[in-house]
């Protein structure tokens, strides 16, 4: 390969500038050639609808996409729970790096875990899936909380609590990583509480399906349990026919006896979002060996889910 500068399509907010940087310097690493990062402004980061107002899945990808499709960048990286699960024609994922924390966070005032905020306490999250475990899980524990509609980026968000507008925010616990601001975390959710969305925590490196250098150069970044999981949890995802504004948690994770990874789990749930109805279970499997076996894992849940009435709680569908 040669060793003219690689270019990586970035959005420009706070948090994909981190990620971006971060792959960028892995990238360099494995290559041997520098990358330099291109701002790309997507429609995701101007409107100022709702995520769910403005429905459809994607948003945030598309513009990379187009760019990388259009040769104008040579690869990308997306938060992986950001993205559709279908694979657009002539781009490829050539690498899924290790995940890191999948788990959802409270940033709340004055240091308080989601367990001891007060009665009628407001709580931001604009996500249908956030919006549906804190009230059902309020609900079945007896606090009174307000799930409270809010977008913006993670810096506005947490904003909100400091200037006193909301009790607390819900936040996944890798942006907050990335960008530096894990320290403000007041309590890490359970997984058994709030499942995180699928591939919550993960991220995805998309390049050009024909070129095989560059695919072969960014393989070296791939996490092959990381992609088996997340594989699981979008194939999941895709067979209940959701998008990612969905109210669909998903994880997927090896169960070991001592040593002895024995076989992956996968769990699931899907809720209204003022938490009266959830449809919540689990699946294990052998650890997978293909995606294909990963994706069957995912279908299997979904099945089970959707004979338990998943569909009916899901609400407008994004397609
Ligand atoms: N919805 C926006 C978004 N997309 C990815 C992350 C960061 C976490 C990740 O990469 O999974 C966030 C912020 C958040 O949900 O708090």
């Amino acid at each position: 390969m040669s060793s003219k500068a690689l270019r990586l399509g970035t959005r420009r907010s706070r948090l994909a500038m981190a990620q971006s940087g971060q792959v960028a310097d892995a990238v360099s690493q494995v290559t041997g050639r520098p990358v330099e990062l291109v701002e790309i402004t997507t429609y995701g980061d101007t409107s100022r609808e709702h995520l769910a107002q403005i429905g459809g899945t994607g948003v945030f990808v598309t513009a990379l996409r187009d760019a990388l499709l259009r040769g104008e960048v040579d690869f990308a990286v997306h938060s992986l729970k950001d993205l559709p699960t279908a694979q657009p024609e002539g781009l490829t994922l050539a690498a899924v790096p290790e995940r890191e924390d999948p788990r959802d966070v409270i940033v709340a005032r004055d240091a308080l875990k989601f367990t001891d905020l007060p009665r009628g306490a407001r709580i931001g999250t604009g996500s249908p899936r956030r919006m549906a475990q804190l009230n059902s899980y309020a609900r079945s524990h007896g606090l009174d909380i307000q799930t409270v509609p809010i977008r913006g980026n993670v810096d506005t968000r947490i904003g909100y609590v400091r200037d006193g507008e909301l009790d607390a925010v819900v936040l996944a616990a890798a942006g907050l990583n990335r960008i530096g601001r894990i320290d403000e975390v007041t309590d890490f959710l359970s997984v058994d509480t709030v499942l995180p969305a699928p591939g919550q925590g993960a991220l995805a490196i998309e390049c050009a399906a024909d070129n095989a250098d560059l695919i072969a150069a960014l393989g070296a970044l791939d996490d092959p349990f990381t992609r088996a999981a997340v594989t699981a949890e979008r194939s999941l995802l895709a067979a209940l026919e959701a998008g990612c504004s969905a109210p669909v948690g998903a994880l997927a994770d090896l169960l070991a006896d001592g040593q002895i990874v024995k076989e992956m789990r996968l769990r699931g749930i899907v809720g209204t979002t003022d938490g009266s109805r959830t449809v919540q279970l689990s699946t294990t499997g052998p650890v997978p060996e293909t995606y294909d076996q990963a994706m069957a894992l995912g279908r299997e849940l979904a099945a089970e889910m959707l004979a338990q009435g998943a569909a009916g709680l899901m609400g407008e569908r994004a397609h």
